[in-house]
């Protein structure tokens, strides 16, 4: 290898022509013209091929002069080709001038040279690009491969997200509804569409652990982790940037806080996509903020998407929930007072958006529609129609689908903000509160232990409940310490802990220890911080040992068990003692808020309203009565403001059932599907892979004694149980869940994609259509477009773009002939036969081939065409958000609509450029 040389690279034939700048005995680096891209290789594993033009092959040089080689030299390993172009001039051109366009067809060449593959590698490589172009197609990719059941809310919110160019949202459905699964989901399909590499995920440090549990066994997803020992360690070895040894990451937030030079690591290195669990604790104020805020908002300025996870976005107030939305689209929230003020116009959007979802068939009122071009403002101008006579009903609902997505945009939190709750759901167990009062002690019983009443009832309470496990929550990590040693002193009864003060390690241990339903313990004691995120919902009952003062709180706590897999009514145990401040805050839940029974979505604003009298009320519980009606009151009166306004519009935004229905359906349609378990089977005999049947659903797979290549990609040496069943996937969390979307499966497929594998074939066969001698050619053209990386121009192209079966005069047989049917002799075994036969017939080879490519040629104007349609539509309509946007409000970034407007002149540009590269041939010979 030597500058100035041409070469392909193997496993990324979009990257065009590669130009060798620089190479030594261990590296070599070139440069991809077409896509602007540099690349290092190491040189003993260079998924590289030297490009060799051939007389006879058409080239291109720099300036697009097209011509034909007709003779090749070789001069200090450089190569000059004679050619001739079409109006019979003769030049030398130099590799190095070469169009970086272009292509070499080698599956042409290894036919004719008679380098055959298996017949059944063919077939293999076949349905591998129909895959893939039915993958590319689909509503649910990403969403297929998760180890999940298809819950409708997720589904919806994880294609609705992922399908945004760049999407910056914030997930902040309701405890235990699933964001962590709905972030997982969202980044899965982002990352196996390539559109998301570097990925960073921030996580309080308590739920590392289970982050990384979950993105494994969940979504086949290793993240690397970062804490302070790993770090330390990197920076010691390396001069170069730790968050730049890993692609993906999570670390802790707290980690980067506490230490500058690991968030200016972090910093510096550029990520695709940040993702930031537990938001609320954010702090930002109109007049300052943290320093966490600043930190992920200047991490969050450079990522393209960001997803905010939070189940209680309003914890510490409003100007916090709009600071974090401030994160995400600085433009659309540029001004706290000017939110406030839009929040309280909610109610007429959410009333006509309503009006149009509930029952699209009906039409406006002349006043709703006058108030609606209002609101749309310019925008209204070229609204679809609504006019009932005008079309026909499935329009008409695509219509109003339309303009409410646009009034979602424009009015409220819009595009950005998710929330589901629990009563929008079906399926949530009912919450049973039971309230214990008990008595202050008296002088006598003081010196004794049970100076705290609620030990004794603790105790009696925990043998009433016999067996069933109980989990306590408390708001102090010294109470649950003092606990646990009182209860193992004075009663006999073990308790697990689980606190900020453990190490994580200790934490995971002490969640396991009481997730055992065997030997586990009974009871665990858990401090407010200590347990938030956490997955408890195999327990139902909740000892809630205090109460905090933060409604949103409370929720987070009861959230615990209240999740998703909670399978029974959750029973709340509340010990107050009477005329003291623990029976204030009790009544205020249980009366003021009727927060234990539901969560109350007006819990945040009625707090903020009464927190000074509940403050005083605890020092004089004597003043709880009044209070308690007075919250009620507003509660109700609150709560039918947020039912009617803000909420709705939330709720119509975060979920529409008709779209989530059809998701779910594509998902277990794919569940059902055959092809899968066929498609394996087939590749793994051929491949020389071992797999028999195990117990219920379940296969097992092992490497083979003679395989085609030492390993089998993603198969570990000692093999793997597996299975093709959601259901029993979910069951088995140890066993392999085999989708199209796993990665044994990918690699498998990608072992074809990436090499030539199948590329050439010759079979032997009979037909009553045909006479003996005659040929067929099988074409499989593969449609590709040189373009960087980052414009993902492969989302708007089919895969296999054309797919012929030709005939001696060039005519495509594919639609009288049954093409998956044609079956025949493999000849790759016999190479005499195989090679007389193309020696004799090269000539009609050579002209079928001719053939396709002038076919290829016209086909790839028109799938060229279609791809620059499809993009122009998806990008034409966010450029026309965006604009609408701006005329609304004059924070939208000129430069914002610059860039959208760029990028499509720029996809369009490269669409201009597709082309069919002939990846496989088949030659069927009749005999
Ligand atoms: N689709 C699903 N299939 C199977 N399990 C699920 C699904 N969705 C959620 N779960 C389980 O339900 C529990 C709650 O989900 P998750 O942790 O994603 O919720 P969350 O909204 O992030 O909770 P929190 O508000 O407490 O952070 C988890 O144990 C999760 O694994």
């Amino acid at each position: 290898m030597r500058p100035g040389q041409r070469w392909f690279s193997e496993t990324e034939a979009e990257l065009g022509l590669g130009l060798v700048l620089e190479a030594d005995v261990r590296v070599a680096r070139l440069l991809f013209p077409a896509t602007g891209e540099e690349r290092a290789y190491a040189r003993r594993e260079a998924p590289l091929w030297r490009a060799v033009f051939a007389v006879g092959d058409q080239v291109r040089d720099l300036d697009g002069r097209e011509s034909t080689v007709i003779g090749v030299d070789e001069q200090d390993a450089l190569l000059t080709y004679l050619t001739l172009d079409a109006a019979g001039c003769e030049q030398a051109l130099m590799e190095s001038r070469l169009d970086p366009h272009l292509h070499l067809n080698r599956p042409q060449r290894k036919l004719l040279a008679g380098r055959l593959d298996a017949d059944i590698w063919f077939g293999l490589r076949l349905r591998t690009w129909r895959h893939l172009g039915n993958w590319a197609a689909s509503d649910v990719r990403g969403l297929v491969g998760a180890r999940i059941s298809p819950i409708p809310h997720q589904l919806y919110i994880a294609a609705e997200v992922a399908g945004r160019d760049a999407p910056r949202v914030l997930l902040a459905d309701e405890v235990g509804l699933g964001k962590t699964i709905e972030a997982g989901l969202i980044l899965h399909r982002m990352l196996l569409e390539g559109r998301v590499r570097r990925v960073l995920i921030l996580v309080p440090e308590p739920l590392l652990h289970q982050w990384l549990v979950e993105l494994l066994r969940r979504f086949n997803l290793g993240f690397a982790l970062f804490d302070r020992e790993r770090l330390a360690a990197l920076a010691d070895t390396a001069d170069s940037n730790p968050f730049e040894t890993e692609q993906r990451v999570l670390c802790s937030l707290d980690l980067l806080t506490d230490a500058p030079s690991a968030a200016a690591a972090a910093l510096a290195a550029d990520w695709d996509l940040l993702i930031l669990d537990e938001a609320h604790h954010l702090h930002w104020a109109p007049e300052e903020s943290g320093l966490d805020y600043d930190l992920v908002q200047a991490l969050a300025a450079r990522a393209v998407a960001v997803l905010l996870l939070t189940a209680t976005p309003e914890q510490f107030g409003r100007a916090g929930h709009f600071g974090r939305l401030r994160l995400l689209d600085p433009q659309r929230f540029g001004d706290y007072a000017a939110f406030l003020a839009e929040e309280a116009d909610y109610a007429p959007v959410a009333e006509i958006a309503a009006a149009l979802l509930d029952d699209p068939a009906a039409s406006l009122t002349a006043a709703q529609r006058a108030r609606l071009d209002a609101l749309l403002g310019d925008d209204g101008v070229d609204q679809p129609d609504l006019m009932p006579d005008a079309q026909p009903d499935q329009a008409r609902d695509q219509a109003g689908d339309e303009i409410v997505s646009r009034l979602l945009d424009r009015h409220g939190t819009g595009r950005v903000l998710f929330r589901n709750i629990r009563a929008a759901i079906a399926g949530f167990p009912e919450r049973h509160v039971h309230a214990s009062a008990l008595t202050a002690p008296t002088d006598e019983t003081t010196a004794a232990d049970a100076a705290d009443p609620r030990r004794p009832w603790l105790v009696e309470t925990l043998r009433r409940l016999h067996p069933a496990r109980v989990l306590l929550i408390a708001a102090r990590a010294d109470t649950v310490l003092a606990l646990r040693r009182w209860l193992q002193e004075r009663a006999g009864i073990p308790a697990a802990v689980f606190h900020e003060g453990m190490e994580i390690v200790e934490r995971d241990r002490a969640a396991a220890y009481f997730a055992d339903a065997e030997d586990g313990a009974r009871i665990l004691l858990c401090s407010e911080i200590g347990s938030e995120g956490r997955n408890f919902q195999f327990v139902h009952h909740l000892v809630l040992y205090d109460l905090p003062l933060e409604p949103d709180l409370l929720e987070q706590r009861i959230g615990r068990l209240d999740r998703i897999g909670q399978t029974q009514t959750i029973e709340l145990h509340v010990p107050y003692v009477q005329g003291t401040a623990s029976e204030v805050l009790y009544r205020w839940y249980a009366e003021g808020l009727d927060a234990f029974a539901a969560s109350c979505p007006a819990a945040p604003v009625v707090h903020e309203r009464l927190v000074d009298r509940l403050r005083a009320a605890l020092e004089r519980p004597a003043d709880i009565d009044a209070l308690v009606l007075e919250a009620a009151d507003l509660r109700r009166v609150l709560n039918a403001e947020l039912a009617a306004g803000r909420d709705r519009l939330l709720e119509l935004n975060s979920h529409r059932p008709d779209r989530s229905a059809a998701l779910k359906a594509a998902v277990q349609a794919q569940d059902a599907d055959p092809a899968l378990a066929d498609y394996l089977t087939r590749f793994w005999d051929a491949f020389g892979v071992e797999h028999e049947p195990a117990s219920g659903a379940a296969l097992v797979v092992r490497p083979g004694r003679h395989m085609l290549q030492e390993r089998f990609p993603g198969l570990p040496p000692d093999g793997l149980t597996a299975t093709f069943e959601r259901a029993h996937a979910l069951a088995h969390e140890d066993q392999a869940f085999l989708t199209w979307e796993h990665p044994m499966v990918r690699s498998a497929t990608e072992l074809l994609t990436g090499s030539d594998l199948g590329s050439a074939a010759l079979v032997l066969t009979r037909h009553p259509a045909f006479k003996a001698g005659e040929l067929l050619l099988q074409m499989l053209y593969v449609a590709e477009c040189p373009a960087p990386a980052e414009l993902q121009a492969g989302r708007f192209l089919p895969r296999l773009g054309l797919h012929l079966l030709l005939d001696e005069h060039g005519r495509d047989r594919s639609d009288g002939l049954a093409i998956d049917d044609i079956a025949g002799r493999c000849l790759t075994g016999n190479t005499r036969l195989a090679a007389a036969l193309l020696q004799a017939r090269t000539a009609a080879i050579e002209a079928m081939l001719a053939a396709g490519e002038a076919r290829a040629r016209r086909e790839e104007q028109a799938i060229g065409r279609a791809a620059r349609a499809r993009m122009q539509t998806l990008l034409g309509a966010e450029l026309q958000r965006l604009q609408a946007l701006a005329r609304v409000n004059p924070a939208v970034r000129e430069d914002e609509i610059h860039h959208l407007a760029a990028r499509r002149a720029r996809l369009d540009d490269a669409l201009g450029r597709v082309h069919l590269r002939l990846d496989a041939v088949r030659l069927v010979a009749f005999g």
